[in-house]
């Protein structure tokens, strides 16, 4: 009885085994680690919010920080409470990610990039029928073209960096990158976007050791999700309530968690990174066919994925019922007046 069983334990213990050994030889690209210590960062958007908090602690683990952006004074503030913090100086440049030709001008001045952050972006919810199309081009170009020029101008310097060692691209899409959300079409789309772009210039940049990283944060406490700017007004005065519900399913972070989650990240070389539980459970559901270097997340992939697609049909039935009740709602509102 006690050989039986004994063999028994043996027998399912041997399949997860075998699974992890299959793993550990098909993952690619293999692991890497991305030094951070006296290297060249270059954030877009590292005058505020979690570009600020990854200026930070980048500038606090010994890298050489460029920050970019367009507004001088938000950058010369950013450049003091750096300095104010921890003693660094960071080199800034302003610049309109939509402009090719000065985010060159700036890219060639600042010098060849080990990691760049992509992580400018702008936010406006709305339903499209609501949304001007000048506000929707507006977030395509800033999130998405803007990405573009900026990986554009970097590149041809990064892959001559003189000091060698495994270089960095990350992009700061969204869980709104992951999964649509009611009143997020145009933000979704500039997010989603991202993704295809990640995955394909992985392919192309992996020859010259630069690896390709994701990153997925939910709300963030940020200026650019609380406070009003110049241009824009700030995403929580305006959004639709039904945005914040859905939205809601996931919890809020501050900058500066975000910040930590994005570095570590880059620094083990994730290809994508998820930032609170939610995030985990949501890239687990949408791991698709993007890459993946660790064996121990690409096992959990495999082993988790049916139930996660059921998890993930639970969401749409709490999300749908959620519209259901507010158009019924409206219309019990209406028909009182
Ligand atoms: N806060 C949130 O809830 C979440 C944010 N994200 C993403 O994280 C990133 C950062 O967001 P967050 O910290 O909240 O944003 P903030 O609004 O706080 O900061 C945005 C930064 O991007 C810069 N920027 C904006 N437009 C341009 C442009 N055209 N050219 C150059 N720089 C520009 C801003 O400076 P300036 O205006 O001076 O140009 C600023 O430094 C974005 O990509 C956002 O989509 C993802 C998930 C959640
Ligand atoms: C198995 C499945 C698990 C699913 C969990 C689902 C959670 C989804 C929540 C989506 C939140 C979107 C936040 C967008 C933040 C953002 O980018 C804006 N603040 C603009 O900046």
């Amino acid at each position: 009885m006690a050989l039986v069983l004994l063999s028994l334990l043996l027998l399912l213990s041997l399949l997860p085994l075998s699974l992890l050994l299959l793993l550990y030889l098909i993952v690619r690209p293999k692991p890497v680690k991305i030094p951070i210590k006296n290297r060249h960062v270059f954030i877009t958007g590292g005058s505020s919010g979690i570009g600020l908090a990854l200026a930070h602690r980048a500038a606090q683990e010994g890298a050489r920080v460029s920050i970019l952006a367009r507004s001088l004074q938000k950058l010369e503030e950013a450049k003091q409470s750096i300095h104010l913090a921890t003693g660094i100086e960071v080199a800034t440049f302003s610049a309109d990610v939509r402009d090719f030709d000065a985010v060159k001008k700036a890219v060639d001045k600042a010098g060849p990039v080990d990691v760049l952050v992509v992580n400018q972006g702008v936010f406006v919810a709305q339903e499209l029928e609501n949304q001007e199309l000048d506000e929707i081009k507006f977030m395509i170009d800033v999130n998405l073209i803007g990405s573009f020029n900026m990986i554009k101008a970097a590149l041809p310097q990064m892959k001559k960096r003189p000091n060698g060692g495994p270089a960095s691209i990350a992009l700061m899409s969204s869980q709104a990158g992951q999964v649509g959300i009611y009143g997020y079409t145009a933000y979704s789309a500039s997010k989603f976007a991202l993704r295809g772009l990640a995955e394909a210039l992985q392919q192309e940049v992996i020859g010259d050791d630069i690896h390709v990283t994701l990153i997925f944060p939910p709300d963030t406490e940020t200026p650019g999700l609380e406070e009003d700017d110049a241009n824009l007004i700030a995403e929580n005065k305006r959004k639709p309530q039904l945005t914040s519900i859905i939205a809601g399913s996931s919890g809020v972070m501050k900058a500066e968690e975000v910040a930590k989650k994005t570095l570590n990240g880059i620094k083990s070389g994730s290809f994508i990174i998820p930032c609170n539980f939610e995030g985990l459970l949501l890239s687990l559901a949408t791991c698709g066919l993007s890459p993946q270097r660790s064996v121990l997340m690409a096992f959990v992939e495999v082993v988790t994925a049916g139930l996660l697609r059921l998890a993930g049909l639970c969401f749409q039935w709490n999300w749908y019922g959620s519209i259901q009740s507010w158009h019924a709602q409206k219309k019990s509102k209406l028909s009182t007046k």
